[in-house]
């Protein structure tokens, strides 16, 4: 990716119309575009206000009426010279506006934005640290409540003060120790005399807590798809409809009634849950047409993307052969619980059933009994615990840190733990495992950063952000 230093511009909000969009422009030397574009009858633009103004072509005709507002460096969003042009939100107008910037620029090097580019460079400029970046695009990506909550606590800034505030702990703790290696003699009560294990114990629940609401959190961000598969008319696409709350897909007592796989995201407890109805599954010589045919092709390429997949039966009929064949293509690596519809009919109770291979659950779509179960038992698989506590919308690459660090304080504490007769604790083993956990944790704010890694966060950023 190419991130030099020139200005940049971009349309900052969502394609498509709106009331009002924004074209922003963050870089030096750009009061040259406010001369060129904005009419403002000779006035400058005073900082951080709001002024009324004409858009104009370099032949003096009119693109739009709207706000400009210029932010001087370093008081804006990247830390550069900002200027905003808040325009009416269609799609051509803007695009005219940001085509008569970048032309106004060219003088600068002005150039558009890449995705990710104005939070890159608040990045760059300290004005946001990692997790907060990765905050702001993961509130604006947040498909619940739940969820957008969390971000907004990566984007404040709590995040990474729960994160900053291992490290100091950790870095005091190594101190303590690094001080002492000067003085050898001294090392074999060093432990006791300042508590150092005591130290270390209190900063592993701390980071264990954090891991919780990190891990927790994760959940929230990344969601789950379950695939609801099984043979046709065993109420597949009436359960999506049960679950959605509202008529998605067809329902009818024809055989073969889906085709194509039909998505409804749902949230449950906040928790972002991608059901995927698919086409019922028979024997392509039972399948009336190629449509249905391909339609089973897709079944099967969609159980392979499942977190869960949801093997569906009519509880009425019972189990046959043609269910013992679908659950031997299932991908052994995907769980899949076991859902009897149609308990109305079979006289069963709306139940879960625990067993060593799997778990049933008895329900009935059209009368929406069992579906707390459902529900209920998605969560549990997952592993989602209602805390009470705020939590991180932690991404992978935060887990992952949040381990490494875990794993090194655990060395730590069995070098600190070396202290028979035998053997002197290994003091200086002890504060390398300090030093590589406080890297890791660092890493999450972004301190130790590859270049490489920053072009892959904020790549995936949408552009104007
Ligand atoms: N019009 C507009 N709305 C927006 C943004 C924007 O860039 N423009 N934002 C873009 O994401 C978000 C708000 N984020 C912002 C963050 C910092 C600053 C800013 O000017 N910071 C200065 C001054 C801080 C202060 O006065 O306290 C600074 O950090 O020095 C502006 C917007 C959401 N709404
Ligand atoms: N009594 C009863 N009927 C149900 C229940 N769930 C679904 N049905 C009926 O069973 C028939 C098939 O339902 P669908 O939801 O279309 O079944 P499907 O598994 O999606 O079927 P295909 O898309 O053809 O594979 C319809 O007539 C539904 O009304 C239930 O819980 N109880
Ligand atoms: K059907
Ligand atoms: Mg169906």
């Amino acid at each position: 990716m190419n991130f030099d230093s020139s200005p940049i511009a971009a349309i900052a909000t969502a394609p498509g119309r709106g009331g009002i969009g924004v074209v922003r422009v963050s870089g030096k030397n750009i009061s040259s575009i406010i001369e060129a574009v904005c009419a403002t009858k000779g006035a400058e633009l005073q900082p951080r206000h709001a002024t009324f103004t004409n858009f104009v072509n370099a032949d003096g005709s009119v693109i739009d009426q709207g706000l400009a507002i210029y932010f001087k460096a370093p008081h804006s969003y990247t830390g550069e010279d900002v200027l905003e042009l808040q325009g009416h939100g269609g799609p051509i107008v803007l695009q005219m506006l940001l085509t008569r910037c970048l032309e106004a620029g060219t003088d600068i090097g002005l150039r558009m934005a890449q995705p990710g580019e104005f939070t890159h460079r608040a990045f760059l400029n300290d004005k946001l640290d990692l997790a907060q970046a990765e905050g702001v695009i993961d509130l604006i990506e947040a498909s619940t409540e739940a969820a957008a909550k969390s971000a907004s606590q990566s984007l404040s800034g709590a995040f990474s003060k729960t994160i900053q505030d291992l490290v100091d702990k950790i870095t005091n703790l190594r101190m303590l120790v690094e001080a002492t290696l000067d003085f050898p003699e001294e090392e074999i009560d060093f432990l006791e005399k300042s508590d150092a294990r005591g130290q270390l114990n209190g900063i592993r629940e701390a980071l264990q807590a954090v891991f919780t609401q990190a891990s927790q959190g994760a959940l929230l961000r990344d969601g789950l798809n379950i695939v609801l598969a099984g043979q046709p008319n065993v109420g597949k696409s009436s359960l999506l409809n049960a679950l959605a709350g509202s008529d998605v897909a067809i329902v009818t007592a024809i055989a073969g009634t889906t085709r194509d796989k039909v998505i409804e995201t749902i949230q449950i407890e906040g928790i972002p849950v991608n059901v995927i109805d698919t086409a019922g599954i028979r024997d392509a010589s039972d399948a009336t047409d190629e449509v249905e045919r391909i339609g089973i092709e897709r079944t099967w390429a969609a159980v392979k993307t499942a977190d869960v997949i949801i093997h569906m039966l009519d509880a009425n009929r019972g189990p046959t052969r043609a269910d013992e064949q679908i659950v031997e293509r299932f991908p052994e690596n995907i769980p899949v619980m076991r859902i009897w519809n149609k308990i109305d009919l079979s006289g069963h109770r709306p139940a879960i059933d625990r067993m060593p291979d799997s778990t049933h659950i008895y329900v009935s779509a059209t009368d929406l009994q069992g579906m707390d179960l459902l529900r209920g038992e998605l969560l549990r698989l997952i592993g989602w615990q209602q805390t009470g506590e705020s939590l991180y919308l932690a991404r992978e690459r935060h887990l992952v840190a949040l381990k490494s660090a875990h794993d090194h304080l655990e060395m730590a504490a069995q070098h600190a733990a070396h202290d028979s007769e035998a053997t002197d604790p290994a003091l200086d083993l002890f504060a390398e495992e300090l030093r590589l956990a406080q890297e890791r944790l660092s890493s999450i704010t972004g301190e130790f950063t590859s270049d490489d890694l920053l072009g892959v966060i904020f790549s995936r950023f949408c552009i104007g952000k």
